[in-house]
């Protein structure tokens, strides 16, 4: 649905040069939730409004909907951001105009009738949970409610993409959860795509499918969600799963352990210390609903050498759990220099064992 092609953003003032948007590609396919992350000056801010065009890319494509936006002339580009909505941080409301006021704004700029924009904003209205507050003023509202009526103001004229900058960062953790389910019951009831920028974890975890990690102007990292929770070196599921680091010792073999949806009923943990009478010690775990499905991750440490456990990996990976090797000595997330498949011969053994 949205389509970014090697964008390159580049601000030029009096003394210097910043390059804010550095070849970012990327693709959030239809009715996906996709998170950008990054930190301060990372180029979110950026990316968002170069996808409709608030901001002009120095090169590079923008693709929404199958259209180039980049290539449209100025009138075929109003009509085309009719159908993109946008939502921000400090809610942009106009304070002189009620609730029903502002979410009529962008229904006048398409020329909507009286009639039926009366009808549009109930509808918008009880959408959002604001049924009650029509003719309330910013001010007397809340956060989370100036929110949602930032919400109805960017679905007025039913957009199939919004874009959330940084919605929930003025709000507090129960009023951000809220408006995240607020969002994910409108990508489901309104097959909506989303494409938010945060710098929050949690916001990730709660409710995005996939997710990218930027860092000075260039997308670092990204994927599903699950996916990257899989990828040991990844550095957003390591933020979004912290794990304790292992203590360096000799003779100790340390595994990073993905596992979920029905692994995570599954006490393999125990079963292998029993089975293979090893010692198992947990270095850290931790355990998370992601889009609806549990996912986790452990790091344990067994004695002995990687060739000692040989036979106790193998049985971890035939129970369909991800294992990735560290070096004892390794206190990052980096797998050792060993073969990502066990010989041959491992599940053999296991078999008989
Ligand atoms: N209009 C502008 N003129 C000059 N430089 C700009 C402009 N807008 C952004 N920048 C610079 O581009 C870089 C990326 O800024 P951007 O606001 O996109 O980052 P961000 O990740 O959204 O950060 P934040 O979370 O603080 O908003 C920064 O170095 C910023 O100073």
């Amino acid at each position: 649905m949205i389509r970014t092609h090697a964008l390159t953003k580049v601000f030029r003032t009096r003394d210097r040069e910043v390059t804010a948007l550095d070849d970012v590609s990327l693709h959030v396919p239809e009715g996906e939730i996709f998170g950008v992350l990054g930190r301060s000056g990372a180029g979110k801010s950026t990316l968002i409004r170069t996808v409709n065009l608030l901001e002009r890319p120095t090169s590079g494509t923008v693709e929404v909907g199958g259209r180039e936006l980049t290539a449209l002339s100025a009138r075929e580009l109003r009509a085309e951001r009719l159908r993109i909505g946008m939502i921000f941080q400090h809610f942009n409301l106009l304070s002189g105009r009620d609730v029903a006021g502002n979410i009529a704004v962008p229904l006048e700029i398409a020329g909507v009738g009286r009639a039926e924009r009366t009808r549009k904003v109930a509808e918008l209205l009880d959408l959002v949970g604001l049924g009650q507050h029509a003719k309330a003023y910013p001010a007397q509202l809340s956060g989370g409610q100036k929110q949602r009526v930032g919400i109805a103001r960017a679905l007025a004229n039913d957009p199939r993409v919004l874009l959330c900058d940084e919605a929930t960062s003025a709000l507090d953790p129960e009023t951000t959860r809220s408006i995240l389910d607020l969002l994910r019951e409108l990508r489901a009831s309104l097959g909506l795509t989303i494409l938010l920028i945060t710098h929050e974890m949690d916001v990730v975890k709660s409710i995005c499918d996939s997710a990218a990690l930027m860092e000075a102007g260039r997308v670092v990292e990204s994927g599903t969600v699950t996916d990257l929770l899989a990828r040991p070196d990844s550095r957003l599921a390591r933020d979004m799963f912290p794990l304790g680091l292992p203590a360096p010792s000799t003779g100790t073999t340390i595994l990073d352990i993905t596992f979920r949806g029905a692994e995570t009923a599954h006490p393999f943990v125990s079963t292998l210390a029993r089975t293979y009478n090893v010692d198992v010690n947990i270095l850290g775990a931790a355990v998370e609903t992601l889009a609806g499905r549990q996912v986790g991750r452990m790091r344990i440490a067994l004695d002995g050498s990687f060739e000692d456990n040989v036979v106790p990996i193998g049985y971890l990976r035939e129970q369909g759990l991800q294992v990735d090797v560290l070096d004892a000595y390794d206190s990052g997330f980096a797998p050792a220099a060993l073969p990502a498949q066990l010989p041959d011969a491992v599940p053999t053994l296991v078999k008989e064992a």
